[in-house]
């Protein structure tokens, strides 16, 4: 059996009388990467605190490296884990200073820090902006320097969470692009928080979807789709007789649906999809379009919880 770098055995978390953590039971093996994903207030920081020692649960247990985390060994345990607290940084030294700091202190010297922190840098493309002022820096260059600081003594297993808070669409797509890069080189086992779900695919290999607490469904990406849209999904483009035109893919496919000109279905062979634009023709609709569509991440989290609030 694969050893698991981090488990979260029925883990609860209470503040007062309210739970921010309910029984949160998932696993993530070595090199992959978990997201996860919640609204706001769902219980994401918390878990994220409980998994890396911060916190310590009411009940239920965390295992990382296959050790299960006590005071007694939480610091040990700490040493092979870097975490993103916040972009907290010094703004009156530079990118390469702030970087220097965070080494020195994890004990990494002379020029072994000095070949670190050059490639901390190199990985989030910071090289030339290495001598200047960290309190010069827009927001997404203070998260990578904030991120690359996480990284610097580098940790078997990375904390994340919401690093793209707060950060432009644009500056938010460059971070995840460098995050991807960085866990590719690293190798290292990534646990990411966040509500935003804009380019989480290539990123994460697996995810969790959180709300109020629970856990309502955990496991790779790929499986969790293809469980919820079984089959490929293609939208057509129509013009013409759209009652005659749903008939007709019926006969063919499952799940049609859609607006005026426009009909969605399903189907595993790809061979429908031709004898459905051929049958289409031959009654005179004009298919302007056949379109596969993919789902995503974002389709599955917003799924999940509507399922959940009975929308
Ligand atoms: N130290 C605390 N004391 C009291 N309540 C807390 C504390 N920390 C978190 N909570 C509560 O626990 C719940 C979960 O909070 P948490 O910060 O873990 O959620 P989150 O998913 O990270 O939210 P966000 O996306 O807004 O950061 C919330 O209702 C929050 O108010």
């Amino acid at each position: 059996m694969t050893q698991t770098t981090v488990t979260a055995d029925h883990l609860t978390k209470r503040f007062g009388d309210h739970e921010a953590v309910s029984a949160l039971s998932f696993s993530v093996t070595p090199g992959r990467a978990f997201g996860l994903l919640g609204p706001n207030g769902s219980g994401k920081t918390t878990t994220i605190r409980l998994l890396n020692g911060l916190l310590t649960p009411d009940s239920g247990t965390v295992t990382l490296f296959g050790e299960q985390m006590t005071p007694r060994n939480a610091d040990a345990l700490r040493q092979r884990i870097g975490v993103q607290t916040d972009t907290n940084l010094y703004d009156t030294l530079s990118a390469r200073e702030n970087l220097r700091t965070w080494g020195a202190l994890y004990g990494i010297d002379g020029r072994s820090l000095d070949s670190r922190v050059d490639e901390v840098l190199h990985t989030f493309g910071l090289t030339g902006r290495a001598d200047s002022l960290v309190g010069e820096f827009s927001k997404g260059m203070r998260q990578k320097i904030a991120i690359g600081r996480a990284i610097i003594h580098k940790p078997d297993l990375l904390f994340l969470d919401e690093p793209t808070a707060g950060l432009d669409p644009e500056a938010a797509a460059e971070l995840i692009d460098y995050l991807k890069q960085m866990i590719q080189t690293l190798n290292t086992t990534l646990v990411i928080s966040t509500h935003q779900l804009a380019g989480l695919e290539s990123l994460c290999d697996d995810i969790g979807i959180i709300a109020q607490g629970r856990l309502l469904a955990a496991g790779p990406v790929n499986a969790l789709l293809d469980r919820a849209w079984p089959g490929n999904r293609y939208t057509l483009s129509i013009d013409g007789d759209h009652n005659a035109a749903r008939r007709i893919v019926a006969a063919r496919a499952t799940a049609v649906d859609g607006a005026d000109g426009e009909l969605t279905f399903h189907t595993d062979d790809e061979h429908t999809v031709s004898e459905i634009v051929a049958a289409l023709v031959h009654e005179g609709i004009a298919v302007r379009s056949v379109i596969p569509q993919h789902p995503t991440i974002e389709d599955f989290y917003f799924t999940t919880l509507d399922k959940e609030t009975g929308a």
